[in-house]
């Protein structure tokens, strides 16, 4: 009988990584029942546009409230992966927030309406991990286009993204300890794995505001925008971060998306699993048609 419920366990979670989550039914969780609880706090909107490009842009949009995240918005976010994991032509993907700032984390009527039941408080913890740990697993490269303040769960969400790019004058803050809290949407886990344990735990045991320079000298910043004062020739900061991303977005989506799903096994995986993992992906590509208009060409890499 132990052996039976080993090898369901361990079926439920294959599934789960197949399906990119970390909580299912066997962790009690009921992702409907959550989303309905959710549903009761409504307000902004998470919208997503898909280009010829392959480049999407995902908003996260509530200025009222500084793009915080209201429970309808949660919702939203994890339709609009469920989306993006679903673009068969995608090659990547930029986060940003709506009016020029990033998102100040939990809507904090939410929090408080939840703060006094531990179980409702778990589970939406639980629905934003599955949501953003989908979200960085998504085969499509990630960036998360920081302007203004990106505070508590939206310090987090930019964790959730393969690269940062931060305007100057912006500001990644984990303001958690400030609110009596830890990051519980994934950030710590991965805020470690960015910066190493040691800056993690400075930044998180001091809610440090990490600007520009900081976030780079560290590594949790790709890049920092340009401000050009001549209003006249400047990108917004949603072009410069396409053309960011469109270095490593040249080429035909499936080699893309190849690309990013060797690399995330190699994150993720141990290195038996990640080798046989990158095995069949070289295989998905091996004799396709990129591949074989490469070999017809007979390029040169000069
Ligand atoms: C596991 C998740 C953990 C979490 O995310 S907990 C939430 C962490 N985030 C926060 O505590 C952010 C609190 N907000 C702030 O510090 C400041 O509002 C912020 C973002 C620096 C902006 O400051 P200012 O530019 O001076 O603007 P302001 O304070 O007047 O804000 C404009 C309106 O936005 C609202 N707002 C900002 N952040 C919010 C939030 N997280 N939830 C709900 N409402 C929020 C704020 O109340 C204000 O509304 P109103 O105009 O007074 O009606």
């Amino acid at each position: 009988n132990k052996r039976l419920l080993l090898s369901e366990t361990l079926t439920e979670r294959f599934k789960c990584l197949y399906s990119g989550s970390v909580y299912s039914s066997i962790h009690g969780f009921s992702q409907e029942e959550i989303k309905e609880k959710l549903l009761a706090f409504p307000g902004g909107s998470i919208d997503l546009l898909k280009q010829d490009s392959g480049i999407a842009v995902l908003t996260i949009n509530n200025p009222p409230r500084m793009n915080a995240f209201s429970g309808a918005m949660m919702v939203d976010l994890e339709e609009k992966v469920t989306q993006l994991e679903n673009w068969t032509d995608g090659k990547g993907v930029i986060v940003q927030g709506a009016a020029q700032t990033f998102c100040s984390g939990s809507d904090l009527n939410a929090v408080r309406a939840m703060s006094n039941s531990q179980v409702d408080g778990m589970k939406m913890c639980m629905f934003m991990q599955n949501t953003l740990t989908r979200l960085l697993r998504l085969p499509l490269i990630s960036v998360a286009l920081v302007e203004g303040n990106a505070l508590g769960g939206g310090a987090e969400l930019t964790t959730a993204c393969d690269f940062r790019l931060m305007a100057s004058g912006s500001v990644i803050q984990f303001v958690h300890k400030h609110m009596g809290l830890v990051p519980g949407w994934g950030g710590a886990a991965r805020l470690v794995t960015l910066v190493g344990s040691r800056n993690a735990l400075k930044l998180l045991g001091g809610a440090v505001k990490v600007d520009s320079e900081l976030g780079v000298h560290i590594g949790l910043a790709d890049g920092v925008l340009k401000v050009d004062l001549d209003a006249a020739r400047a990108e917004t900061g949603l072009q410069q971060a396409e053309s960011w991303l469109s270095q490593y977005t040249k080429g035909p989506a499936p080699v893309i998306k190849a690309v990013k799903k060797v690399v995330l096994s190699g994150r993720e995986l141990s290195l038996s699993d990640a080798l046989r993992t990158e095995k069949d992906i070289f295989g998905s590509v091996w004799g396709g048609p990129a591949n074989l208009q490469a070999l017809a060409s007979k390029s040169k890499h000069k």
